[in-house]
């Protein structure tokens, strides 16, 4: 049985009046927080006086903060002003938790109640903005902030890169004080989720379901990632990808790891230079990548080796840290997993004279035509060719559908081609652009009444499940196959490379089943 760890996991509640921060509280408490954040900044100003109330009503532990910079109506001296009062009170009257911004907490008007504070910790938190962290400039500011008397220290930080948070990963990992670092920017997820397996005292984690830009939601903190449980020895594997959001992998992988009693975290990695994360991210915890678009074809050069499928397709989508020597090993599980679903849709058609389903691939001898030239394209292209198909390829980037053809022994046309091309019935349609993703479900590549020319559609896209090209297919009387088929696919065969050999197969699927 995993050991719980205690790190503690806080919502902050930004409310104008008394009843909605009374409100949220429940809601949080629902939710799983440990503590909630009492913003009282954000209250009204007419709501001030009501934070006495607020204090000795809470239902859960709190931690009561005053943020100079984001006082909702008070004018800088008043809010100062109020600011000072606020924090004072929330000694007196025992709170939990009270944070301070680090210029309040070097105020003389506050040493003496810091010092006589009796059970309230005091966290002083400071902004790190404007200037790259690094593993000196962090450790030297929190020295300074420690002299303040601080039980914890809080570093709300804004980083550009996911490159930016590895000194900041290093300091959690060697600070003797208790730290906070909170970084909230799309690209910075990880410092919530990772937080506890470097050695952070509290996450954050939104309300509602609903992650804001670097906010985990609280019940994805809860019921995804299980954070509780994460500890120093936790693998990380993440999806490196630009973007990365859509992506279904954590709600696959994480529940997969708890499964197979895997100790290891799965995270949505906002990627914009795949070479500076590797040459940054060198550690063994780093353990293993799936890698989405732009990224896969890039990948390649990242690897110290690459599997020769991969090599020979051009784009690698899963990444393994070898534990024995570090070296990054590039795999391709696109293409097995893409042209398995399509032969398999294939063969429950197809059935020979005798009633036995065929033994050589269905794919032999058709002509498939393929959308996308990026790296999940090339994996179908080379997966059909090996297959013995005729490749046909469609790409917005003439040039880069016609480097693909002559990789593939096939044909590359002009994209606008795409509608009329109908040289025989019965073909196989492959879409592997992102043509139809949401936030664009309602674009499709093809025309509904072109799509007569073709057996089987299949979609690499797999948010939304059913995409425009598959419902219209399918109208037209198509085989469809959905590329939740092929993420599943490519799952199980990353998670198998990720842990060495476990494939839950039959929980993978029962899980994209029931939450796709
Ligand atoms: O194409 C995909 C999907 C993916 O990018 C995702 O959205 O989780 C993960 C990749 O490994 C895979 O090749």
């Amino acid at each position: 049985m995993a050991v719980k760890n205690n790190v503690l996991v806080c919502t902050p509640l930004e409310c104008e009046t008394l009843e909605e921060m009374m409100a949220s509280m429940e809601k949080a408490k629902e939710e799983g927080a440990d503590p909630v954040e009492l913003c009282i900044a954000s209250m009204a100003c007419s709501h001030i006086s009501d934070v006495d109330k607020l204090i000795k009503q809470r239902t859960l532990p709190a931690i009561v903060s005053f943020r100079l910079k984001s006082s909702r109506t008070l004018s800088n001296g008043g809010c100062y002003n109020t600011c000072l009062k606020v924090l004072k009170r929330a000694l007196e009257l025992d709170v939990e938790f009270v944070e301070m911004d680090y210029e309040v907490a070097s105020d003389a008007n506050m040493t003496e109640y810091l010092y006589n504070r009796s059970n309230s910790r005091i966290i002083v938190s400071s902004y790190v903005n404007g200037w790259k962290p690094s593993t000196e400039k962090l450790a030297d500011l929190i020295a300074r902030m420690q002299a303040t008397g601080a039980d914890v220290i809080k570093l709300d930080i804004c980083v550009d890169y996911i490159t930016d948070l590895a000194p900041v990963f290093t300091i959690l990992t060697h600070s003797q004080v208790q730290l906070i670092a909170m970084a909230a920017g799309s690209r910075d997820l990880i410092s919530q989720l990772l937080g506890p397996k470097f050695g952070g005292f509290l996450v954050y984690g939104s309300l509602g379901g609903k992650s804001i830009p670097g906010l985990p939601s609280l019940l994805s903190l809860r019921q995804v990632y299980k954070i509780e449980y994460m500890n120093a020895d936790t693998k990380v594997f993440g999806l490196i990808s630009n973007p990365v959001a859509h992506s279904k992998g954590p709600i696959l992988h994480n529940p997969t790891f708890r499964y197979t009693g895997y100790n290891g975290i799965y995270v949505p990695m906002l990627v914009d230079d795949i070479k500076e994360f590797f040459e940054t991210y060198t550690g063994s915890d780093f353990a293993g990548f799936s890698v989405g678009i732009p990224h896969k074809e890039a990948a390649v050069t990242c690897c110290d080796e690459v599997h020769p499928l991969a090599k020979s397709i051009g784009a690698v989508n899963t990444i393994v840290r070898r534990p024995m020597d570090g070296k990054l090993i590039g795999y391709n599980t696109d293409c097995e997993a893409s042209i398995s679903a399509i032969e398999d849709a294939l063969r429950g058609r197809q059935v020979s004279k005798n009633g036995v389903p065929h033994s050589a691939s269905p794919i032999a001898g058709r002509t498939f035509v393929l959308i996308g030239a990026g790296g999940a394209g090339r994996a179908l292209a080379f997966g059909a060719k090996l297959k013995g198909a005729r490749i046909v390829i469609f790409n917005r980037n003439y040039k880069r559908a016609k480097a693909l053809a002559k990789a593939v022994s096939g044909e590359a046309l002009p994209y606008e081609f795409l509608e009329k091309f109908c040289p025989e019935k019965g073909m196989i349609l492959a879409n592997a652009s992102a043509i139809g993703m949401e936030p664009n479900s309602h674009q499709s590549p093809v025309p509904k009444e072109a799509l007569r020319a073709y057996e089987l559609v299949f979609d690499a896209v797999y948010t939304p499940r059913n995409t425009r090209l598959l419902k219209e297919a399918a109208e037209v009387g198509a085989i469809v196959v959905s590329g939740v088929e092929m993420f599943a696919r490519q799952a199980l065969g990353q998670f198998r490379l990720f842990t060495s050999g476990l494939a839950p197969e039959d929980f993978m699927r029962k899980l994209v089943m029931e939450q796709f």
